[in-house]
């Protein structure tokens, strides 16, 4: 897994990698140009486009000056820079870079003091080199003038590093002006602000170029944010051995489904069977049988009633169980959860109305079981920690009540946060727009208690379960993956992860 940096680490990289590489800082200025570049010719590849550079004078606009040039000898051959004079100060770098560049006869170099100045701007792409990871202020002034200037036209713009204006951590407050970028290309890392909604608005896309930061040095940086990578799942995913059997696998039990919402409880039944528990059953009300034994012959059903669960239950043969798609919130449902606390005593896999129940009766946290595994999506995880103004103070709370309550907290959105009882916090980079379905998130518990089934690790069960479940949705290609398409695609992808 990749360690993420906050923007003040990452000028600590900086400075270390110059040290050890006994290199100079204009040096590794050159090599983030050269990254750049290399990912711009792959994207823009006409090089009879018309591209303006606007640069700042730090060492984001020293970039800009660096990649300028690269253009140039990478054959575009139309680039005109517009360099922003807003403030007296440069750095040493960009001076450096701004002496290089003008050595060069046919660049078009204009000074701007003020955003009128700007004029016509006639190119097809903008780069947008202004301010990088030094912003330490919302943009005012002359700059907020010329961001909102060229957000106004309505251009394609491709930020270096990040796009000017966005915080690279905490996500964008709103009424600041911030530029919209298509495309960030950025260094070494992706910012933590783009794995977080409030970056939507400013970024579309990212992609992350390779400067030659020393590894060694990012990966031991102090800080609990990583992201999973498919390495990590290929590491953990175990192959199957020859003589296992389905005793090997574990038996999982899904109390899911009310008679309106049996959907949720087929889907999250299937969803386990498919990633691989050895034994599946499926907790549901009378109504749900039929359905449950014609759509999914494997499943065997613990069949519940309004006074609750049969008698018989023998909790001792369940490895691991998942509540609450589909559940309901009613009385029900509440005594229901109640026995399978009181009763179960392996970690178990929270979801929905479960989370729903315990948000309302909040003394139940205090029986889940230890290193039990939580996947609210943002309105239930609001519900059950309280209100949240912004993605970066959900982090600090996911981090916060993980430890403290020993489980992990599964933070479903386009980029899942993985908070884990040692004080982690992971983002899964899988996953597509195209799972924005109702009955995703009963797939994704269905997976992860399937794998605490197996025998893996709670948090290591929500690592591998969120990464397969966004890798499947995205196999299944479609404008929508559906959860049924997703679960289908889950044993070969799966079997490709494994072996
Ligand atoms: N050795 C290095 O430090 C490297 C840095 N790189 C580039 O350097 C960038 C960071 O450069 P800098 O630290 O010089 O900073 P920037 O170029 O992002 O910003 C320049 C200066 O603008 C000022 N500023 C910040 N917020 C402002 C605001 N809202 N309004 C007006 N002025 C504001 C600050 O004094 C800041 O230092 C990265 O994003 C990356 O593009 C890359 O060249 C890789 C190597
Ligand atoms: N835009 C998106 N990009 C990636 N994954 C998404 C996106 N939208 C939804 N998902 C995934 O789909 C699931 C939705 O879960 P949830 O909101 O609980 O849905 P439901 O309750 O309908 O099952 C989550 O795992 C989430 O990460
Ligand atoms: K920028």
């Amino acid at each position: 897994m990749q360690k993420l940096l906050t923007a003040k680490q990452m000028r600590d990289a900086d400075s270390f990698t110059i040290a050890s590489k006994s290199i100079f800082s204009a040096d590794l200025m050159e090599e983030a140009s050269h990254a750049f570049v290399k990912i711009f010719t792959e994207e823009f590849p006409d090089r009879s486009l018309r591209v303006s550079v606007y640069c700042g004078t730090g060492n984001n606009g020293g970039d800009g000056l660096a990649i300028s040039r690269l253009l140039m000898q990478a054959g575009y051959h139309d680039i005109k820079v517009m360099i922003a004079r807003f403030s007296a100060n440069s750095t040493d770098d960009f001076e450096i870079n701004f002496r290089r560049l003008r050595e060069f006869q046919n660049i078009r170099i204009q000074e701007l003091r003020s955003a009128v100045e700007c004029g016509a701007e006639t190119s097809d792409l903008i780069i947008d080199a202004l301010l990088g990871s030094g912003l330490n202020k919302p943009l005012s002034g002359e700059w907020e003038k010329l961001v909102t200037w060229l957000n106004s036209l309505h251009k394609t713009i491709v930020s270096v590093d990040i796009p000017t204006g966005l915080p690279a951590e905490e996500g964008a407050g709103s009424g600041h002006a911030i530029l919209h970028a298509r495309l960030a290309i950025s260094f070494q890392r992706p910012k933590l602000s783009f794995l977080l909604p409030g970056s939507a608005p400013y970024l579309d896309r990212f992609r992350v170029a390779d400067i030659g930061l020393d590894d060694d040095f990012i990966q031991n940086c102090e800080g609990p944010y990583y992201l999973l990578e498919e390495n990590d799942i290929r590491e953990r995913l175990i192959h199957r051995a020859a003589f296992s059997h389905k005793g090997t696998f574990g038996h999982a039990m899904l109390v899911a489904g009310a008679p309106e919402t049996m959907g949720a409880a087929l889907l999250t039944s299937r969803a386990c069977l498919y990633a691989g528990a050895g034994l599946t059953s499926a907790c549901i009300p009378a109504t749900g049988l039929t359905a449950l034994n014609a759509s999914l012959p494997e499943v065997m059903a613990v069949v519940r009633s309004e006074q609750g669960l049969p008698t018989s239950v023998d909790w001792e043969k369940y490895q691991a169980i998942g509540i609450g798609p589909g559940l309901g919130t009613g009385p029900g449902s509440l005594s229901l959860l109640r026995v399978v606390l009181k009763n179960f005593h392996k970690p178990i896999v929270l979801d929905a109305d479960a989370l729903n129940l315990i948000a309302h009766n909040y003394e139940l946290i205090q029986q889940v079981p230890e290193h039990s595994v939580l996947t609210p999506h943002m309105k239930e995880f609001d519900r059950l920690f309280g209100d949240h103004q912004d993605w970066w103070s959900r982090i600090e709370t996911g981090i916060d009540r993980a430890t403290t309550l020993g489980c992990t907290i599964v933070l479903k959105n386009r980029y899942t946060i993985i908070f884990t009882p040692q004080g982690m916090c992971l983002f899964n980079p899988t996953g597509t727009p195209a799972m924005a379905t109702g009955g995703s998130g009963d797939a994704l518990t269905g997976i992860i208690t399937s794998f605490l089934a197996q025998g893996y690790e709670p948090h290591e069960a929500a690592f591998i379960g969120t990464y397969v479940h966004g890798a499947a949705g995205e196999r299944v290609r479609g404008y929508v993956a559906t959860p049924s398409q997703l679960i289908d695609e889950l044993p070969l992808l799966m079997k490709e992860l494994a072996d």
